[in-house]
């Protein structure tokens, strides 16, 4: 008799061992979530204030949610065995098994530890070479259900280390099938990706990595390390992940919660800059690299200040019977000395007043009065010193200064004198004749311009950290609202040089460091390709010499035969679409069809005719669980992937748009295990 359920398997006594403690440790884990639920009613009674008791709520069910145990995730992927005495002077305890989160038993001795506890650091990086104190480092392997059904151990001591860096166990788990959103790598986190990990908080860190080289994984691991170390400074500072589009923060969004993170922010550009105004065109390739360009916060910055007044007038505060003025000759100082200041806009106003009062008082006191805190706050508030605040320095509202701005083509050439030619200026300009912010066609370029605007009349607050995905698509512009939302905080930025698709994508990751305002940042390289099998990823470095000369291909840990395919579709792409997609449809795990934007239409109906349905990426809420075939347009494939990928009509997706052959890369870099490239027209020059 056969039998699928693995735990009914009879198994050695060193394995039912194995699952013993797992059982135990799942045990344990519930008891302890069950104390935390068990605090309600102590909490009532002890406590009575409302918000004490709203926040420890609060932080009670966060602290349940992260105790939950996650299906499917096992509680302890390792083990590692110490030389005595290295972990505690308890020779037992030299034994540590490694999970998702810290466990421990009644007596609070620990059962399983955080992947992220100092001591597991060996882990991930012992070797043979420099085996910090481990003798003995054991994988486990899994079954459904998260059953328990296999160990693979390394011996690191002795004559004969049996060390293969866990090479079968990371390929296993690269090519389990995918059945939906991404997960978390932390069993088999590679050395060279731990070190990025865990990165002091302090460090800024870009991470320049060819497809497929964990960037987004390591990103993610990241931030569930920093909030383990630094969990205090961070909770109150916050943390973000800005991706390149909704479909993707979907595939992303079950990697933090598996890792016990319930509470990070994970957001777009266009949903950060949050200006309240709907973005309702795309920019034109031209006008958006200009409006990315870093010198356009300059001409902002100049329209900005043009509001300011040059004192004209006398103020007269009048007090009792008295009469006291400032004349136009001593207002200019206070005006001229706070522009210089570099103060923002929106508070010089009020430093205005408190200057303006500060010089009133001067006079009072001269006279003999006799004058105090109340006073100046009297004379601050006085209507005359109000309104010469508000003719000299005048509020500003954003938005209106933006529109302004690109609808008067006298005012735009008065700010862009120097910084911009006379065809810049007319590409800049916003279409049609908007009557107010609400009406305007924005392209998101413009709310990044409203965006910097904004944040040189009030600076925004810095957040702890921000992890910024696919950043080489970032112009100049936009990397500036990214790195003031984390002025005091630190940034990690990955992404690839090569897959820019933007028109204002960056060349070099100096000059995007700068314009983040991290020009110290710490560039590091992965170059180790764990999703993409040789054959494929040779095949897309085709296009590296056009589109990124001197950047390298991964080198792939994995070889797949017959990973690759191309065809001619000799009757027409969409039947040849159609028979791709039905072969690959017959191994297991996720596909996706990724074709040009314009295309994939066609192709959906031709496969819905042949009673194939594919759900288009994007569109409502598909997200990337809710079928096995997935239509994704070009645009949209970034940070994806697939078990299996047909890729339609390679020429369509580089004639789609200015960086096509960048898109046609990501696309080809998708798959983990096949990639099935079918055209009708000829295949560009350099996969030909
Ligand atoms: N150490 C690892 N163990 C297991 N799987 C890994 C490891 N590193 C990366 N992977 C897998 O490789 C794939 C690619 O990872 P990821 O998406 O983080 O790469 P990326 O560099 O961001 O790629 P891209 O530039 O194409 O977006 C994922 O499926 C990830 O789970």
């Amino acid at each position: 008799m056969t039998t699928t359920d693995p735990s009914a398997v009879p198994v050695s006594p060193e394995l039912q061992a194995e699952r013993d403690h797992l059982d135990a440790a799942r045990a344990a884990l519930r008891r302890m979530r069950e104390n935390v639920e068990g605090t309600e009613l102590m909490l009532g009674d002890v406590v009575n204030d409302k918000v004490t008791n709203a926040a420890l709520r609060k932080g009670r069910e966060r602290r349940i949610a992260a105790l939950a145990d996650v299906p499917g995730a096992p509680l302890f992927f390792g083990r590692l065995d110490f030389d005595p005495g290295t972990v505690s002077e308890d020779g037992d305890a030299d034994r540590v098994h490694i999970g998702r989160r810290h466990v421990h038993d009644a007596e609070g001795r620990p059962m399983v530890l955080d992947w992220r506890a100092p001591v597991c650091v060996a882990y991930y990086r012992a070797s043979p070479g420099d085996r910090m104190g481990v003798r003995v480092r054991r994988r486990y392997g899994f079954g459904g259900g998260a059953v328990l059904t296999a160990f693979e151990d390394e011996t690191l001591v002795g004559e004969a280390p049996t060390s293969d860096a866990g090479g079968d166990l990371l390929a296993t788990e690269i090519e389990r099938p995918r059945t939906g959103p991404m997960r978390d790598i932390v069993a088999t986190i590679q050395p060279e990706q731990d070190d990025l990990v865990r990165a002091p908080l302090e460090t800024t860190l870009c991470v320049q990595g060819a497809p497929g080289t964990g960037k987004t994984a390591v990103g993610l691991h990241r931030i569930a390390f920093l909030l383990y170390t630094e969990r205090e400074r961070l909770s109150r500072s916050g943390v973000a992940i800005i991706g390149p589009n909704r479909s993707f923060l979907s595939y992303i969004r079950d990697v933090l919660p598996a890792l016990g993170e319930v509470d990070v922010a994970q957001t777009t550009v266009e949903e950060m800059l949050d200006a309240g105004l709907p973005v309702r065109r795309a920019e034109e390739p031209a006008a958006a690299r200009i409006k990315g360009r870093a010198r356009m916060a300059e001409v902002l910055r100049r329209d900005l200040w043009a509001h300011l007044r040059t004192p004209e007038e006398t103020v007269m505060v009048r007090r009792g019977s008295r009469r006291w003025r400032l004349y136009p000759e001593d207002l200019r100082p206070l005006l001229d000395e706070l522009a210089s200041r570099g103060v923002a806009y929106g508070s010089g106003r009020d430093l205005l007043s408190h200057r303006i009062a500060h010089a009133v008082l001067s006079l009072m006191e001269g006279a003999g009065e006799v004058c105090d805190d109340r006073t100046h706050q009297q004379v601050r508030r006085d209507p005359a010193v109000r309104s010469a605040v508000t003719a000299l320095w005048p509020k500003v509202d954003p938005a209106k200064m933006v529109l302004g701005l690109l609808t008067d083509p006298e005012r735009l050439a008065r700010a862009a004198e120097g910084l911009l030619t006379a065809e810049e200026q007319a590409a800049v300009l916003l279409p049609g004749r908007p009557r107010g912010p609400k009406s305007a066609r924005w392209s998101l370029e413009d709310m990044v311009l409203i965006d910097e605007a904004a944040a040189m009349i009030e600076r925004p607050v810095s957040l702890g950290h921000v992890v910024v995905d696919e950043a080489q698509d970032l112009s100049p512009m936009q990397a500036r609202a990214v790195g003031r939302r984390c002025a005091s905080g630190s940034l990690t930025v990955l992404g690839d040089i090569a897959q820019g698709t933007s028109p204002a994508a960056a060349a070099n990751w100096s000059t995007l460091l700068e314009h983040l305002d991290k020009p110290t940042g710490h560039l590091r390289v992965l170059d180790r390709g764990y999703r993409v099998p040789a054959q494929i990823i040779d095949y897309a470095a085709r296009l590296l010499p056009e589109i990124a000369p001197g950047l390298g291909a991964p080198v792939a840990v994995r070889r797949a035969p017959g990973a690759l395919r191309v065809t001619r579709a000799a009757d027409g792409l969409a039947s040849g679409v159609v028979e791709a997609c039905r072969g690959v449809l017959e191994g297991e795990g996720s596909v996706g069809l990724i074709a040009a934007d314009g295309g994939i239409a066609e192709l959906r109906e031709a496969l819905a005719e042949a009673g194939l349905a594919a759900p288009l990426l994007g569109e409502g809420d598909t997200g990337l669980d809710s079928a096995r075939l997935v239509a994704v347009p070009a645009s949209l494939a970034k940070g994806l992937e697939f078990d299996a990928v047909v890729v339609a009509e390679p020429a369509a997706i580089v004639d789609a748009e200015e960086r096509g052959t960048n898109r046609l890369y990501v696309v080809l870099t998708r798959a983990v295990s096949t990639l099935h490239v079918v055209h009708a027209r000829p295949l560009p020059a350099a996969l030909a």
